[in-house]
């Protein structure tokens, strides 16, 4: 039992890590935080109700989750492949392109909540 909790504690420690490294060192990561930083500026300027606020957080939270996981992708490809290799491109396409779902989905949401704002 104790063997599992400090197993659990290992993982939480790995886990904060990485959330560092991506920060500190991934310009993607850097980039759609301080995109996160603009929107929630937004949400406090538009005192957006509860609900708009937990669909932001969550919208943001799809991003940065599948932008980082899309991160590990290309390390993965880049390590086990470093050449040019048609197949590698396409699992990079493939990576960017759950990416591009998250941010479509942010994109409808933000709509959702902020274009009320401004046709008044
Ligand atoms: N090894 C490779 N073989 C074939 N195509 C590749 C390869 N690496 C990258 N590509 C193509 O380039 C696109 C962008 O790749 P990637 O996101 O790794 O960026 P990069 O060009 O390596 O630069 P950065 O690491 O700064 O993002 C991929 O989606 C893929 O289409």
């Amino acid at each position: 039992m104790s063997g599992f909790i400090i197993g659990r504690i290992k993982g939480i420690k790995y886990a904060v890590k990485g959330f560092f490294l991506l920060l500190s060192t991934e310009n993607s990561i850097k980039t759609q935080s301080a995109i996160a930083l603009v929107f929630t500026g937004l949400g406090f300027y538009f005192e957006i109700n509860r609900v708009d606020w937990a669909l932001q957080v969550f919208a943001l939270g799809l991003i940065l989750s599948v932008e980082s996981l899309n991160t590990a992708v290309e390390k993965v490809c880049d390590f086990v492949h470093p050449d040019h290799h048609e197949k590698i491109g396409l699992i990079k396409d493939i990576a960017a392109g759950a990416v591009a779902f998250a941010a479509l989905t942010a994109f409808i949401i933000a709509l959702l909540i902020y274009w009320p704002f401004f046709i008044g």
